[in-house]
């Protein structure tokens, strides 16, 4: 029961206001924003902030990035029926793409019923690289660097006190020797790892300057000389998992059993094993979720999506980050994807869009959000290839893409609506359509 509706769940905890927002969608923006003052879910504050995200001060987007010029909005939506660990979230979504809010949301719904999403997230390390070249022998200068890890940590740490006193800080060295790309005439590649746990942080700018800090002492242990120095994108020592679980009774739509729907979704996961064309696809999907809570939130989504890519590739063959299997009567879903997320540091603190998405979410620890993050792209992967495997992506899609191709074709106000509707009446969700509507509703007299 949520809002006084009867959807058949289990009452959630007073302490934890549910996601399950019935019919949000239906109401209109005003209705939306009265909602979520009335839950609590924004303050009267936060409320002003949430309208007036359209056109944020210029002082700050100019404070953000160089030759500032304006400010390019995105549509904001809410992730309904998310719950993660037992714990219920609203998910905020920056995203230009219709649909993607609506299948996350229906996919939430699905996995609240059938007892929400398992997921964990590991600790904050995150690897810094530094590049060496002219050391000799690369044994005797690994042995060397290895030699002096106490020292080399204690210069890193010394650039940032702060975060070791948080718990934190560098906590290791590595040596990668890598074969030259040239072939075995070139110089093998000698590549330093610094590995630090970057708490609350993203951590770019804390590992670059570490990485920076102790490229000196590199040098002069290994009498080499150092290029590169900068975080690696790969960052594969904190990934995050989600599962979920549903009893494919529970996946009946369509006038199709759920044994035909699971089904699909198995097919749809074994396309996207066998083939990358496919897998790239698939893990589009998933970003789609990704990437909108991820600007929503402040955090650097270029590097969310390197490291994803990246890690799809692991096995030396591009592959899908989240799978399907059958097990006893259950569809199981799983995804496991590198995550380095921020609640501090970069934007965060200084847009008012990411403070507010992150009050939303309503997580404690950079951990929590990668869980949700994870848990998102699991939920857009199922929306995406429950549809692929079933009745094909463009009916749910494309009535939702209809507004946009009202508008481009030139409807406006409540014509965007009407014109919509009958795009999908006819089943031709295209502009010439759209224009063909509008033109025949502005020659018909008015009532
Ligand atoms: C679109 C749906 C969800 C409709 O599906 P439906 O069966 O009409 O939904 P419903 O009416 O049964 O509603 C169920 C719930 O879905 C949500 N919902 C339902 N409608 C709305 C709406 N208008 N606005 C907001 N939320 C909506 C809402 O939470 C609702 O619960 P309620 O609140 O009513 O109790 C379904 O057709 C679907 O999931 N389709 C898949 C769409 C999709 O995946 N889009 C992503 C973009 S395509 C792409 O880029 C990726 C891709 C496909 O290439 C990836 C790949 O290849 O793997
Ligand atoms: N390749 C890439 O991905 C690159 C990304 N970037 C950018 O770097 C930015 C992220 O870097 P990041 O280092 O996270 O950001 P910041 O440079 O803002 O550093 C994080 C700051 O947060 C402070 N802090 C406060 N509380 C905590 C806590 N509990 N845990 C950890 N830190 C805390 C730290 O302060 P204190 O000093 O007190 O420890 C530190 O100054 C993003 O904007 C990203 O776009 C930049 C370069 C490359």
């Amino acid at each position: 029961m949520a809002d006084g509706v009867d959807d058949g769940l289990p009452e959630v905890p007073p302490d934890i206001p549910s996601s399950r927002l019935p019919g949000f969608h239906r109401l209109g923006v005003d209705a939306r924003w009265r909602e979520l003052a009335r839950r609590g879910d924004v303050s009267p504050e936060e409320l002003q902030v949430l309208r007036a995200l359209g056109s944020p001060s210029f002082d700050i987007v100019n404070q953000m990035i160089e030759n500032a010029v304006g400010v390019f909005a995105l549509p904001l939506g809410l992730g309904l029926n998310f719950t993660v660990n037992g714990r219920d979230h609203l998910v905020p979504m920056a995203v230009e793409e219709p649909s993607v809010v609506a299948a996350v949301s229906y996919a939430a719904k699905v996995v609240r019923h059938a007892g929400g999403f398992t997921a964990e997230a590991d600790a904050s390390m995150m690897i810094a690289q530094v590049q060496l070249t002219g050391y000799g022998s690369p044994e005797l200068a690994r042995e060397c660097l290895l030699a002096h890890r106490e020292q080399l940590l204690a210069l890193a740490n010394s650039f940032h006190p702060a975060l070791q006193r948080r718990g934190g800080g560098a906590r290791e060295v590595q040596v990668r020797i890598l074969p030259a790309p040239e072939g075995p005439q070139g110089e093998p590649l000698f590549i330093v790892h610094l590995l630090v746990d970057t708490q609350e942080a993203m951590g770019a700018n804390l590992l670059n300057t570490m990485a920076e800090g102790v490229a000196p002492l590199i040098e002069q242990l290994t009498g080499g000389r150092v290029y590169v120095r900068i975080l690696s994108n790969l960052a594969d020592q904190r990934l995050a998992r989600a599962s979920c679980r549903i009893p494919v009774g529970a996946l009946a739509d369509f006038d199709l059993p759920g044994e035909a729907i699971a089904e699909g979704i198995l097919q749809a996961s074994r396309f996207a094993e066998a083939d990358p064309y496919r897998a790239a696809t698939h893990n589009k999907g998933v970003m789609n979720g990704i990437d909108a809570v991820a600007i929503a939130t402040g955090q650097d989504w270029r590097a969310i999506e390197a490291g994803a890519h990246a890690y799809a590739c692991r096995t030396g063959r591009y592959g899908p980050l989240s799978r399907w299997t059958l097990e006893h009567g259950f569809l199981v879903g799983r995804i496991e994807l590198p995550l380095a997320l921020g609640m501090v540091g970069g934007p965060i603190k200084v847009h008012p869009g990411a403070q507010l998405g992150l009050k939303l979410l309503r997580v404690t620890t950079v951990r929590e959000l990668a869980t949700v993050f994870a848990s998102v792209g699991l939920a857009q992967n199922f929306a995406a290839v429950r549809a692929l495997g079933s009745v094909g992506i463009q009916k749910g899609h494309m009535a939702l893409h209809a507004r946009c191709v009202a508008v481009t074709a030139g409807a406006r106000g409540l014509d965007v609506e009407k014109v919509a509707r009958l795009l999908v009446e006819r089943g031709s969700v295209k502009v010439e359509t759209a224009r063909e509507i509008l033109a025949s509703c502005q020659e018909a007299p008015a009532p």
